[in-house]
């Protein structure tokens, strides 16, 4: 009992010095947990959690950062935007199989992984889309492809008769202070002065998550993870439960940072297969010159279509609601990027 106890809340984060990484970090450390970070690299310094700094592809990187702990959460991936295809798989795939054969070793009882809701979506309209959803059989792009990989990997290693317990996070569209993908890219598109049209009719419905939310979900989850658990071997949507149109958010955000937001709309098809056609052009480029487009299909796919997704599994299994509003969020958001601000 005593060693259960004293494991009880022992965990580590793979990945824990990321965007929403520190966010479980931080929300772990709040909710009393003794916490490790195990990452490739420290961004971060806080005396009360014990780093480890190393590749999640090398297995024996991980086992001291593992050692003598309860939990847990793998929420490491290489950056969306990178297009480097060997990356993700050598991290999410290979890395993800690691991680689960360390925290066997290691007699860890609950992995949670930090999953997307993207790995369902193939760049068509998703409207309330459930988990039951088939994988995307066609995924968009490298990062979606090794997602889906990595999901079914954790998934299938549910193993009750070895006392190991693994769930699945899918969010969606995270936001927040120090994300380092959205809004950063939203602003140098803006500054590139590639925001005055939206794409498609700017009608189209997505969920937009505040990292808060996101690193609460994975805690729940933690929490319902243990043997007879129906939470046990499932993915889970956690969103803020408020689709809003893709550029009504994108405009909001603009308009705080006092930049301009789009007016007029473009055809979605148009700037799809232009989008599509640059992405083929840069391929036979990239011999002689590395071009990295900004609308590349996946991101004008995002931008054009309705992709939201239920998270009634959460709240029923897991009693998840959002802890922050969504206008809360992009209230704290704009704020925490006053960095960034439009002072032309
Ligand atoms: N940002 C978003 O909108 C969404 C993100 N996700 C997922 O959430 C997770 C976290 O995403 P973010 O915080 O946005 O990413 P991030 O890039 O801020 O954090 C990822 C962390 O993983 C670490 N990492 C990468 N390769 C590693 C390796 N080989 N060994 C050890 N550590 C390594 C990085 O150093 C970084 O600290 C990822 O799994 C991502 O797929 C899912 C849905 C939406
Ligand atoms: C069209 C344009 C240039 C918009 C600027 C913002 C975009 C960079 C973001 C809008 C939706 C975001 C998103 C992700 C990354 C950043 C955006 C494309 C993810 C692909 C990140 C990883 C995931 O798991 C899914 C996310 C979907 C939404």
């Amino acid at each position: 009992m005593a060693t259960r106890s004293r494991k009880g809340k022992k965990c580590t984060v793979i990945g824990g010095c990321g965007f929403l990484g520190r966010y479980i970090v931080e929300r772990l450390l709040e909710e009393g947990y003794t916490v490790s970070v195990f990452d490739i690299a420290k961004t971060f310094e806080d005396d009360r959690v014990k780093f480890f700094v190393g590749d999640l592809c090398q297995e024996k990187d991980l086992a001291p950062a593992i050692s003598d702990v309860q939990t847990v959460f793998h929420c490491a991936s290489p950056p969306p935007s990178s297009d480097d295809r060997d990356l993700f798989y050598r991290v999410n795939f290979v890395g993800t199989k690691n991680i689960i054969s360390a925290c066997k070793k290691a007699g860890v009882q609950k992995l949670v992984l930090t999953s997307s809701a993207s790995v369902v979506y193939e760049g068509t309209d998703i409207k309330n889309g459930t988990e039951d959803l088939p994988y995307a059989k066609k995924p968009m792009d490298y990062y979606t492809e090794t997602k889906v990989l990595q999901e079914k990997e954790v998934l299938a290693a549910n193993s009750p008769e070895e006392n190991f317990f693994t769930v699945a996070i899918r969010p969606h569209g995270i936001f927040g202070p120090r994300d380092r993908q959205l809004v950063p890219i939203l602003v140098d598109t803006a500054r590139a002065g590639k925001t005055k049209f939206m794409i498609g009719n700017g009608e189209n419905l997505v969920d937009f998550t505040y990292v808060v939310n996101v690193a609460h979900g994975h805690l729940l989850a933690a929490e319902h993870l243990h043997k007879d658990s129906p939470v046990c071997g499932k993915a889970f949507h956690i969103t803020n439960d408020e689709p809003i149109p893709f550029w009504t958010f994108m405009s909001r955000i603009l308009e705080g940072l006092n930049y301009p937001s789009p007016k007029m709309g473009l055809p979605y098809l148009l700037i799809y297969y232009l989008a599509a056609f640059l992405q083929l052009l840069c391929l036979l480029l990239k011999p002689i010159k590395e071009i990295k487009p900004t609308f590349t299909p996946m991101r004008v796919a995002l931008a054009g279509t309705y992709h939201y997704y239920s998270c009634q599994r959460a709240k029923q299994l897991m009693g998840y609601k959002p802890v922050v509003p969504l206008d809360e969020g992009i209230k704290l958001t704009v704020k925490g990027y006053a960095h960034l601000q439009n002072n032309n």
